[in-house]
């Protein structure tokens, strides 16, 4: 990884629609090399975040940078931006589109040939090249328009809902994708709506509800900053566990059960006793992102 590729970074970002406030003092940043989800419910701010950060949509309040300075068309003309309105043209071959997007995007007619064939193929695309995108059945579109932003090799990437309507192959190839750029130092934002999948792809994580981030940060450091729950097994019966001070238990199926623990003083207390009825699993649960989205949006 380059250590000189800039982080993007946006500040006390603020946008309303009449009365509406859409985004309200929105601030995170996304470190290079970093995939960064951007999560949160339907009308949460995302692709209003988004559009600001491509400059499609002026901001209200705030400034998007980029390293350590405001952000300038140029700069965004280096970035890939998957918006949410799709936006390539239903009638024309597949490839010539993409030709034509990359020398938009300052790439020769022969780099941007030879990158979006290669890509296409990578794709299981190929044969289609010459087909209008509107033949393609929707996840294979949904393939074009990954394409179209990755081709110019961007310098950070600001993708709206990439995933959507993607089956699990094609899931992996655009990750695969995605893990050449950030191999290179590219800041990767992507808005999703699957938990699962940020789960298993982000480094970091922002949440978005009503407008206001309810939590941003590494995902290792978000997880640490979970609630402390173990899970624990004890013949015959784990009831026993409830009603011990400074102990909440979450759930108890027969012999097993899952906790909260207050602290450390707790934990001891919990395990002598335990050790002593027989124990046979005293398990800490790492939470998963979907766990603490649910947590900060509760
Ligand atoms: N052009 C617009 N005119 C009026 N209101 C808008 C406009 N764009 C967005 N909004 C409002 O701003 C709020 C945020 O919308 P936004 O599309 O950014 O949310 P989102 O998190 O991307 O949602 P989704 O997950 O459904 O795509 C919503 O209440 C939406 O109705």
């Amino acid at each position: 990884m380059t250590n000189h590729t800039p982080s993007l970074e946006v500040r006390n970002l603020m946008r309303s629609f009449g009365d509406k406030t859409a985004v309200d003092d929105v601030s995170f940043t996304v470190e290079p090399g970093q995939m960064t989800g951007f999560v949160g419910a339907n009308g949460a701010g995302k692709t209003t975040t988004m559009r600001m950060i491509m400059g499609v949509l002026t901001v209200h309040g705030g400034e998007v940078l980029w390293g350590d300075r405001p952000i300038t068309a140029r700069d965004r003309t280096r970035f890939g931006y998957m918006p949410e309105e799709r936006g390539l043209y239903p009638k024309q071959p597949i490839l010539d589109q993409l030709i034509y997007l990359g020398q938009l995007r300052g790439m020769t007619r022969k780099d941007a040939a030879s990158e979006a064939t290669r890509m296409l193929e990578r794709f299981g695309l190929g044969d289609r090249l010459k087909d209008k995108l509107e033949s393609l059945s929707l996840g294979n579109q949904q393939r074009v328009q990954i394409t179209a932003s990755l081709l110019h090799r961007p310098a950070a990437l600001v993708l709206d809902e990439p995933f959507s309507g993607l089956d699990p192959v094609a899931v992996d190839s655009m990750v695969d994708l995605l893990r050449d750029r950030l191999r290179e130092g590219v800041p990767v934002l992507f808005s999703s709506h699957q938990l699962d999948l940020v789960d298993r792809l982000c480094d970091s994580l922002v949440v978005l509800a009503g407008g206001k981030v309810m939590a941003a940060g590494k995902s290792a450091e978000l997880r640490a900053r979970g609630p402390r729950q173990f899970a624990i097994t004890t013949a015959p019966d784990a009831g026993w566990l409830r009603g011990m001070p400074g102990v909440q238990v979450v759930d108890v199926d027969g012999a097993r059960a899952v906790l909260e623990l207050d602290d450390a003083a707790t934990q001891d207390r919990v395990l002598r006793e335990a050790v002593a009825r027989g124990l046979s699993e005293f398990t800490p649960l790492v939470p998963s992102l979907s766990d603490i989205y649910r947590e900060v949006t509760r």
